[in-house]
């Protein structure tokens, strides 16, 4: 049966004796507690520090013979990233919360039925520490796990762990987990339960992960005056795109697919060659030849979680490094249509381009960054992101960047090291569409192939048009009927070119490695 608190107490206050009141001691350490504050507060701590302060401290043991270990949220006093540490006694703790506190926080977990429980502000709960630990003697021991947050106007104070310089007053990001134990299992706590504690909390959040899709949303804060900041929010990643069903040269395919698995594998490879364990890719073409389509088939197949940053909402260069540090290793960083997101034109070119947080972006071709956006993140604020100091911190990133117009990106944003693989994505010729009909119809061979190869080959088609003349629309459409609409489709289009309306788009080539997808050469 689960110890009580009053096992706990008795253990360490032998003092007591007789007198092992649980109501007693709190109403002492109540009292203590007022009186400590009081001295603190008329600054006569110091002077009592210094004349009675060993007395104090005993006193202190006597009344409250517990220590204490705060887990903070966030690490090194600042909000940068959350702390490991907290994450994994949070996953530890979440067995012993189903068990023991009686209000509970639940986030979903793996399994679409299941829920990931952890304590709300105030709970409590008990965990005991195994015979091992305590070398022999002192196994079974209850120790007690609190989740709280400092009051109001007291994160820098070091009772509640210091949390000085989150700044704003952003309290809900200084929560923590308290572990309180005896002085005579400091050794025991130290060195052997919170490394076990660690240790599994890492395998159960192994167990619960769920892969997410986050994007960052820009908050305001009305603290102070208010102001704007970025964050992240996140959904279950479940886009079904894998490599099974894109439609590429199945060498081309190959190669990305081996580069991945080199990279995710690449981890003592890296640290040889001293380079951040990150990788670029490009990808670029048209619209609708697969660039989205090729990032979820890249975190499927890699298993990793996948942030799209939305540019626009990214108020300056320091909050654009603050997005990256907050993201997960394992993961794919995506900026789309990087073009239309940032005026990169030749921006580097001009000298006064500094990673400056003061100057504003200006306004692309198209409108889209007017007055409503307010991004002031530069293209040195780009590339520092990309491969500056900070972009080493946690590792196993890719990072990858889409644009329908390759030319228009700035040669120092995709050369190598940056984006170490320039992947163009073009329009679908007889492979790909005979991949879409495999995927798409389950025809392996069909006698419009060889027309609807020979009208692609003089048509430029995406893959997208392709695969949505290929789709069924209604019960009566079979396989003969979707083929017969695409090559309608595909005269018509032919024609329209004819008449000069067809489209002009064209994929440029660039320096650096370049892997054509969706072409039959
Ligand atoms: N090579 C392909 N193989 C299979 N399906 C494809 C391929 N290319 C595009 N599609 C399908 O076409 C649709 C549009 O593709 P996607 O969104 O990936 O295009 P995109 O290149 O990202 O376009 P944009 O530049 O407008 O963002 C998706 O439903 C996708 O599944
Ligand atoms: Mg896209």
């Amino acid at each position: 049966m689960r110890p009580t608190i009053m096992d706990a107490s008795a253990a360490g206050s032998s003092v007591w004796g007789g007198l092992n009141s649980g109501v007693v001691l709190s109403l002492i350490a109540v009292l203590w507690t007022v009186v400590w504050q009081n001295l603190q507060h008329l600054q006569l701590h110091h002077f009592f520090k210094r004349h009675v302060g060993r007395h104090a401290r005993r006193f202190a043991a006597l009344v409250d013979p517990y220590l204490s270990v705060t887990v903070a949220e966030y690490d090194g006093g600042g909000r940068m990233r959350r702390a490991d540490a907290y994450e994994e006694v949070k996953a530890y703790l979440a067995e012993a919360t189903t068990r023991d506190a009686r209000h509970l926080r639940a986030e979903g977990a793996k399994d679409a039925d299941r829920l990931v429980l952890s304590m709300v502000d105030g709970e409590e709960v008990a965990d005991v520490l195994l015979p091992e630990e305590a070398g022999g003697a002192g196994g079974g021991t209850v120790f007690w796990w609190a989740y709280s947050r400092p009051p109001p106007g007291q994160q820098q104070d070091r009772r509640w762990g210091g949390f000085g310089g989150g700044g704003g007053g952003d309290q809900e990001n200084h929560r923590f987990y308290r572990l309180f134990f005896l002085d005579r299992h400091r050794d025991a706590v130290l060195n052997a339960y919170l490394p076990r504690v660690r240790r599994q909390g890492r395998a159960v959040m192994v167990r619960n992960r769920r892969r997410k899709l986050s994007t960052n949303i820009s908050t305001t804060q009305f603290t102070d005056g208010g102001f704007m900041r970025s964050s992240w929010t996140h959904v279950p990643f479940e886009h079904p795109k894998t490599f099974a069903t894109l439609a590429m040269d199945p060498a081309k395919k190959k190669e990305i697919v081996d580069d991945l698995d080199t990279f995710k594998k690449g981890k003592d490879y890296y640290a040889q060659i001293g380079k951040a364990w990150k990788r670029g890719y490009l990808l670029y073409g048209p619209p609708g030849t697969g660039k989205s389509a090729m990032i979820a088939a890249m975190a499927n197949h890699l298993d990793y979680d996948v942030y799209d940053i939305e540019l626009t909402s990214v108020h300056s260069n320091t909050e654009l490094r603050k997005l990256f540090i907050e993201t997960t290793s394992k993961s794919i960083i995506v900026i789309e249509d990087i073009d239309c997101s940032l005026d990169l034109t030749g921006a580097r070119t001009k000298k006064n381009d500094v990673a400056d947080d003061n100057k504003p972006n200006k306004s692309d071709g198209d409108g889209r960054k007017g007055a409503d956006t307010s991004s002031k993140v530069t293209l040195s604020g780009l590339l520092n992101f990309i491969d500056g100091l900070w972009s080493a911190c946690g590792g196993e990133r890719i990072i990858v960047f889409t644009t329908n117009h390759l030319q228009k990106l700035d040669p120092a944003l995709i050369r190598r090291g940056r984006m170490d693989k320039h992947i163009e994505m073009s329009y679908c010729r007889a492979p790909a569409f005979e991949f879409l009909a495999r995927t798409y119809l389950g025809v392996e061979e069909h006698e419009l192939f060889a027309a609807i190869g020979a009208l692609l080959q003089e048509v430029d088609m995406t893959p997208a048009d392709v695969a949505e003349n290929l789709t069924p629309k209604s019960a009566d459409d079979d396989a003969d009927s979707c083929l017969r609409g695409l090559v309608a489709a595909l005269e018509k289009a032919k024609e329209d070119k004819a008449n000069g309306r067809g489209n002009d788009q064209q994929p440029e080539e660039q320096d650096g490695e370049v892997v054509v997808a969706g072409q039959s050469e």
